[in-house]
Parts: structure tokens; sequence; C-alpha cells
């Protein structure tokens, strides 16, 4: 085991030459959640921020007093939850990470969230568009195939919106796909990254295991990609009432979150696979849509497209496709019936 000490000066050495070079300001907007927590605490470890905002309807200024402390450079700061808090917050910013809103209760689907979700996600983006017109704006916040087209639809009512800057944080389908077929083969997780592409719930999320050189049939294919699309039912369960996936989620966000910041910092080949605003179904009628992206200095670099797949696979594909076009319809309608104040 390292100590968290030996961790924090691997990554500083790491980490080092790009902080030195750059300085990032990173809010994250439902900071003192389940999720926000524990993603704040990542991101006070990361060398590469330099000012870390932390925003929520309760707590925020608690959260942020606390995870000062840690004895990393990046300064901390804690906001009310008022609407110059919230400015202050967001000016100057280059990632900002949402995971504000409710999470899931046994029984739920994602789509269930909406109506709760879609409004805190609506006004935090008017906020965002309004103080971070240019930050890479992350969406953690449920249903994600829908409070993605909310986001965009907000900052294209304000005149703001770069597709380029904008991300369906998805990188933990991949967290898990890469986990669970560790454990079907006995292999390091490490060295596994199954490409997972579509949405972020049930039958939209499509692992694409062929790709990985791995040609499961029958039965264990299917529990396989089954584990993968309801591995958030998973954890829902297990935590019976108490919420989703909080820790895991913490680890995706700050994951994707590290992966921007190194690509802003000048890195090469940076991949991760993420939610945007893609050509590659738009002919189908589906506007967003997740696959492996290249990420840049200006945000999204190129989008990969789905490549060889089985029957199979396309089968899965079909039937995701169905249910992100309803998803995103269902998002832009709500901003368009509903822009709020
Ligand atoms: N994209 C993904 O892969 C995942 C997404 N999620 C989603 O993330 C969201 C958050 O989950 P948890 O952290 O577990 O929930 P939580 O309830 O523990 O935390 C949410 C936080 O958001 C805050 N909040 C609510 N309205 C707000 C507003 N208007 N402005 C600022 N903060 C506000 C709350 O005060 C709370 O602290 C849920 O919608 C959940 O479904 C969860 C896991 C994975
Ligand atoms: O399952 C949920 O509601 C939370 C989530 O998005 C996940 O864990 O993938």
């Amino acid at each position: 085991m390292f100590s968290a000490r030996q961790i924090f000066t691997q990554a500083q050495r790491r980490g080092f030459a790009a902080s030195a070079r750059a300085s990032s300001k990173v809010t994250v907007l439902g900071a003192a959640g389940g999720i926000g927590q524990p993603l704040s605490l990542l991101l006070k470890l990361n060398p590469r921020v330099s000012q870390l905002a932390l925003y929520d309807i309760r707590l925020a200024p608690g959260v942020a007093a606390d995870i000062g402390h840690i004895n990393t450079k990046s300064e901390v700061r804690g906001y009310d939850a008022t609407p110059s808090g919230l400015a202050e917050a967001l000016k100057g910013s280059e990632i900002v990470l949402i995971p504000a809103g409710v999470p899931r209760k046994p029984g739920m689907t994602r789509d269930d969230l909406f109506n709760t979700n879609a409004s805190i996600v609506r006004d935090l983006a008017k906020a965002a568009a309004d103080h971070a017109p240019e930050a890479n704006i992350l969406i953690i916040s449920n249903p994600v195939n829908s409070t993605v087209p909310i986001t965009a639809e907000v900052f294209k009512s304000k005149g703001v919106y770069n597709p380029k800057r904008l991300f369906g944080v998805t990188t933990l389908d991949v967290v898990r796909a890469s986990r669970f077929i560790s454990q079907v083969k006995s292999t390091d997780p490490a060295n596994e990254n199954v490409t997972v592409v579509g949405g972020h719930s049930g039958a939209t999320i499509v692992p694409l295991l062929s790709q990985s050189g791995y040609n499961l049939s029958g039965e264990q294919l299917d529990s396989y990609v089954n584990r993968v699309q309801f591995g958030g039912d998973e954890v829902v369960k297990a935590k019976d009432g108490a919420g989703s996936a909080t820790l895991s989620m913490a680890m995706a966000g700050a994951r994707f979150a590290e992966s921007l910041l190194k690509a802003a910092q000048g890195q090469k080949n940076v991949i991760e696979p993420t939610f945007v605003d893609s050509p590659l179904y738009k002919d189908q009628g589906v506007e967003y849509f997740a696959s492996n992206v290249e990420l840049g200095p200006n945000g999204v670099e190129k989008i990969h497209p789905v490549g060889k797949i089985t029957d199979h696979e396309q089968k899965l594909l079909d039937v995701c496709l169905g249910d992100l076009k309803g998803n995103i319809a269902k998002g832009i309608k709500f901003v368009k019936e509903n822009p709020g104040n």
C-alpha cells in the first residue's frame, strides 16, 4: 500500500511540469453531496488544480473548510448559496463539474429523476452560461441523456454554446465495464479498457467487448452486458434507499476532469469516453452520443467513430439509438417549454 503522501508525491511528480505552466480553477456545483464531497477531495489532491471552488445549496463552506486543510497547494473556497455566491464560484473557471440533483432510490429509473433534476441543471447551466461561458461543462446529474441537451439548449439560448466544451460524464460506465470483464477473465482491471458507447442509462449503455478482443457468447455475454448496463442499479439496490453510486462516481469524475486538464496543458492522445454533441448518428436524428473522444486544449478534439462491431453489438446499438432519441428530445422540449426566469 502507498501512503496518501506517496501517492500524492508520485502524482505531483507526473503533473509538476504541467501545473507549473498552468493555473486551473475547477468548480463543483453540488459539492456537499454524496458525489460532490469525495469528488472535491480527489480534486484537492490533484496538483493540476490551482483553485477549487465549491458551491451547493447547503454546507459548501463547511466542506471547503475541511478539504482546505489538506496540505496540497490549491486554494479552496466554499460559496454561500446565493446568486452572487454561485457567480463567484463560476467566474474564471476552466472546468465546471455538476453533480447537483437528487439520486435514485430502488425501483426508480434515471428518467424518474427528470422532474426534479431538469430544472436544477437548467438553472445551474444558466449561471454557468452567464459567468463561465468558456468553461468545460461536465454534467454528472442524471438523467445525463437529457441533462446534457438541457445544458446545450440553455447555452444556445444565451448565444454562448460551444459543442466542444459540453460533456456528459459517462466515465463510470467504462470503469465498470473494465472492472467487470476483469472479474470474468481474472485479469488486472488496470489493463482493461473496454469501449462503451451510447448514453448513460440502461439499454443506452452499449459495451463493445469485441473491440477488446474478447468473444464472450450466450449467457455469459448476456449477463456481462446486463451488468454493465445496470451496474448503477446494483449500487442503488445495495444502498437500500440511501442513494446511488457516489465513491466510484467521484473517482470517475475526477479521472475525467484530470484528462481534460492534461489535454488543456498540452498532453496529446488523451482519450476518454463521453456523451457529446456528436455527428456519428445525427443522420438518424440522434444529436448527442457517447463514444471515445480525443480531448485537447479546446475541449473536444476528435470524436472517434464506433468502429467495427459484431451483429450482437449492432442490435444493442439499435435499441440504444431509439431510446436516446427520446431522452434527448425530452430535454430539448423541457427547456423550450420551461425556459425559467
Ligand atoms: N453520470 C453518472 O455516471 C452518475 C450520475 N449520478 C447522479 O449524480 C447526481 C448526484 O448524486 P449524489 O451526489 O449521490 O446526490 P446527493 O443528494 O448526495 O447530492 C446532491 C447535492 O446536490 C445539491 N443540490 C441540489 N440542488 C442544487 C442546486 N440547485 N445547486 C447546487 N447544489 C444543489 C444537494 O444539496 C446535494 O448536496 C444524481 O442525479 C445522480 O443520479 C450518480 C452516479 C453516477
Ligand atoms: O444508477 C444511478 O442512478 C447513478 C448512476 O448513474 C450510476 O451509478 O451509473
